[in-house]
């Protein structure tokens, strides 16, 4: 096992496990050594081994013998890589004792890891109904899993959450496992992704464990499936995965499954499991608003303010992050965190300047690129003239009203100079195009309407 190939694996993980859980628990660690069939791995802690040890050891190890069969055993060991001393330890200490995950060889040896428990990824303590904040993209989505956590009768079965990457699918997947698991402490919850079920298969089918997988499956009370677009394209998970679905519905158990697209549009998925997964309520997540941004932004700085006493945040800075970045929340989280630790590093006020200057990458990277046929269309549309007519050599107010204003908008939005955006509207020249921006520069503080329109169109094409 190379670093190359441990690199590779480590992608694997990561689609695997989820962002969150790889960056707080995989991230760390170092592959120190390989040899006699045991892979070591340096971790900054004890307690950070004991913990992938525990949950994540034998996915590691499984992953591992995908291209190194030899391997049998991983081990996290506290000492660093380099032989320095890890913060807990003297350079005489011996190390400190690490954490085996034994191999398939070893574990036939003890009672099957199915008669015990499953190792699934651990839930994120975040991950609550309190911290998940709740705005129109998301409130039928939020209501939904609320109403699941409850935990009565069964009402729709499966639930399907979808949406697109980090809009809050495994957030509220693990507020429904907590809630679920402080109100009724009796039932069995189980939350995996559909890696971890097809892991736990192969499993089960190389040790012939088939009948405690079964049994183990059918026994939950709630079985929650994350990113289950996962198994298309493998045809035995699939089967395996659609008759535990089949027998935890006939048994009137929750399904919770969440996926990156609607079930019908998953590729590779059987049919059969489309239209199982199609009858229960299929809910989705919608790309972030900028209300919505504004509501996690000021959440997790409340949050922030706890850590970082005494830090002034200075008016304005959410709604400027909340406008500029209209990509995922796992995005805008990112910068806020950076943020803060910068300000308390400096010992600064966060201002805007301040944000500007830290966040330079991330605002130009989520900077989203509007193209003057797109703004061109949109004001069309909104005013509901033809294109034609807009970009056309016509007088009339109601269309030299709207071409001011996508004029207006493309010298904001874009990075196009007068001279270019005069030539995409009907080649015009550059100084009707900076008369045109001027008039509704002065226009949108004078006239109501004005501001609203511009309002309008700038977050329909932002986003
Ligand atoms: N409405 C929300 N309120 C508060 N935090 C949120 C909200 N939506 C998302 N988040 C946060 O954004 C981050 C990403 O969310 P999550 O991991 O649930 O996304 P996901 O939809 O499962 O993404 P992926 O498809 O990448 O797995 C998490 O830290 C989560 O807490």
């Amino acid at each position: 096992m190379t670093q190359e190939q441990w690199g590779q694996l480590k992608q694997e993980l990561l689609k695997t496990i989820g962002k969150n859980n790889y960056a707080n628990w995989i991230e760390p660690l170092e592959l120190s050594d390989v040899s006699e069939g045991v892979a070591t791995f340096s971790v900054p802690t004890s307690f950070l081994g004991n913990y992938v040890s525990q949950n994540f050891g034998d996915l590691i190890l499984y992953q591992m013998n995908r291209v190194a069969p030899e391997i049998r055993r991983v081990k996290f060991s506290a000492a660093s890589m380099s032989g320095k001393p890890s913060a807990n330890h003297s350079a005489n200490e011996p190390a400190s004792p690490s954490q085996d995950t034994p191999a398939a060889v070893a574990t036939a040896e003890k009672p099957s890891a199915f008669d015990t428990r499953l190792n699934t990824a651990p839930l994120d303590a975040r991950f609550t109904f309190d911290t998940f904040v709740v705005g129109k993209p998301n409130e039928l989505a939020h209501a939904a899993a609320k109403r699941v956590a409850e935990g009565g009768p069964v009402t729709f079965n499966p639930l399907f959450l979808y949406g697109g990457v980090g809009l809050g699918k495994t957030h509220l997947m693990h507020a429904i496992s907590w809630e679920l698991k402080s109100r009724r402490p009796d039932i069995n919850v189980l939350y995996l992704s559909a890696e971890q079920f097809m892991y736990r298969f192969v499993q089960a089918l190389r040790d012939r464990k088939m009948m405690d997988f079964k049994e183990l499956f059918r026994s939950v009370d709630v079985l929650m499936v994350d990113d289950v677009q996962f198994i298309a394209g493998k045809d035995s998970t699939q089967e395996e995965f659609f008759h535990t679905f089949n027998a935890l519905v006939d048994h009137n158990k929750q399904i919770i499954i969440s996926g990156d697209r609607a079930p019908g549009e998953i590729a590779n998925l059987e049919d059969r499991i489309k239209s199982r997964l199609q009858c229960g309520l299929v809910v989705d997540l919608h790309p972030t608003d900028y209300e919505l941004r504004l509501g996690i932004l000021q959440s997790k700085s409340e949050q922030f303010a706890k850590t970082y006493p005494g830090l002034q945040l200075a008016d304005g800075v959410l709604e400027f992050l909340a406008h500029r970045i209209s990509s995922n929340v796992r995005v805008l989280e990112g910068a806020l965190t950076r943020l803060f630790a910068f300000a308390s590093l400096v010992g600064h006020e966060i201002t805007l300047e301040l944000t500007q200057d830290c966040l330079a990458d991330v605002l130009r990277a989520s900077e989203r690129k509007v193209s003057v046929e797109e703004i061109q269309r949109q004001v069309a549309d909104h005013y509901n003239i033809r294109l034609s007519d807009m970009i056309g050599p016509k007088r009339l107010r109601a269309f030299a009203r709207p071409r001011q204003v996508a004029m207006y908008l493309c010298k904001q939005m874009t990075s196009r100079s007068l001279p270019e955006i005069g030539r995409r509207f009907g080649g015009r020249d550059h100084t009707t195009v900076m008369h045109g921006v001027k008039r509704i520069d002065e226009l949108q503080v004078q006239d109501a309407q004005i501001s609203e329109d511009l309002e309008i169109l700038r977050r329909t094409l932002e986003s």
